[in-house]
């Protein structure tokens, strides 16, 4: 996988939710919750040790995430309140690392960072912000950051704190990435179930539950706007002689060759189905009884031209099409009674035929 086909499923992966995961505002939502009593606390402390700078600073990001949170609430900006969230306590921890709050207590706080990070953000995020985090902490620890800063750390607590960190780290990189792969696989899966719930196994067309539904919603345009749709529905000649003179496996590749025509005969707006064994229905969305007889010729002329060449045999076929056209308040089920009727008549005059239900 190239690095932008693995960003780009990375970014498309955040937009779908697979059922029992928590959607990430919800969960910034319960963190906010949940931190700023935390941090109200500690600045509570702060304030009875005497430490009014520290208590203020508390309170201010309590202030932020709770600013972050309405401003949510009244937005639903979910980008802005991941960002949000993100850009407060990024400095929250720096913060707290750094100013070494309850005794230096507050810099086990840190492991807090990583699930989070990882969790309500791309997987790239998560690898920059451990990884800055993870530098900024070692050089805290290092004599440039006892240059600079006065950290009671001791340099066996340095040590597991930095070790502890960077495998706390790895082992979430780990463990998102393993949980992403899996929300991918079942993404997948999900949209290979519902293509398979759409679709023919042998032809790739729509299947008749698919065809259904879009006749349903063609009918209910129809019902709006007056504009009559119309239906062909055909039927190879004489097929069963192919099956029996050629083998059930030629009869398959007839049946999807014929398809292939078919597909080449129809617009981009039309719905073509495999209606039953060797039945196909073209759903014509917005067509009258004149412009479906005209296509439906087209389509018999060019399918009775066009020899069907399935495992090196070269087989003629024909296909008689039934036509019909919704009309007044009729139902579905009624016209494709119609367009039945009238393939019957057109196998009656001797197959090879379009025939409309108006009789013609
Ligand atoms: N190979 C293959 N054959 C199929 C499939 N589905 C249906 N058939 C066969 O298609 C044939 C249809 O035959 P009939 O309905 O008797 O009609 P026909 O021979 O096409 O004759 P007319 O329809 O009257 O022109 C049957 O022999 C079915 O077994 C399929 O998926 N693959």
């Amino acid at each position: 996988m190239t690095q932008t086909t693995s960003r780009t499923s990375d970014t498309q992966l955040s937009q779908f939710r697979v059922k029992g995961e928590i959607p990430v505002p919800m969960l910034i939502g319960w963190l906010t919750l949940a931190a700023i009593p935390i941090l109200l606390l500690f600045a509570w402390r702060s304030l009875d040790r005497g430490l009014a700078g520290s208590a203020t600073i508390l309170i201010v990001f309590a202030a932020l995430l709770s600013i972050n949170g309405i401003v949510y609430l009244a937005s639903h900006n979910s980008t802005l309140q991941r960002r949000g969230f993100i850009t407060v306590i990024t400095v929250l921890f720096t913060y707290l690392a750094v100013n070494a709050i309850e005794d230096g207590s507050a810099i086990i706080w840190l492991f807090a960072y990583p699930p989070i990070i990882f969790y309500i953000s791309e997987a790239r995020v998560g690898v920059i912000a451990c990884a800055g985090g993870l530098t900024a902490v070692a050089l805290l620890f290092s004599p440039l950051g006892d240059m600079a800063f006065n950290s009671p750390y001791s340099t066996s607590f340095r040590l597991t704190m930095l070790a502890v960190l960077g495998f706390e780290m790895s082992t979430c990189y780990v463990l998102d990435q393993s949980r992403r792969r899996s929300k991918l696989g079942l993404l997948k899966l999900a949209a290979e179930f519902e293509y398979a719930a759409k679709h023919d196994a042998l032809t790739g067309l729509a299947n008749r539950r698919e065809a259904h539904e879009q006749l349903e919603a063609e009918y209910q345009r129809y019902l709006r706007n007056g504009r009559p749709f119309s239906v062909l529905l055909m039927d190879i000649d004489l097929f069963k002689s192919v099956n029996d003179k050629y083998g059930h496996h030629v009869g398959d590749q007839t049946i999807i060759m014929v398809a292939r025509t078919l597909q080449e005969q129809c617009r981009k707006v039309d719905t073509l189905s495999r209606w039953g064994g060797e039945e196909y229905l073209v759903l014509l969305a917005e067509t009258d009884t004149a412009e479906a007889v005209q296509t439906a010729h087209r389509i018999r002329q060019t399918i009775a031209s066009t020899p069907v060449n399935a495992d090196g045999q070269s087989i003629n076929t024909t296909i008689s099409i039934g036509v019909a056209t919704i009309q007044g308040s009729e139902s579905v089920d009624r016209l494709l009674q119609r367009a039945d009727e009238a393939l019957y008549r057109a196998k009656t005059l001797g197959r090879d035929q379009v025939c409309d239900s108006g009789g013609h």
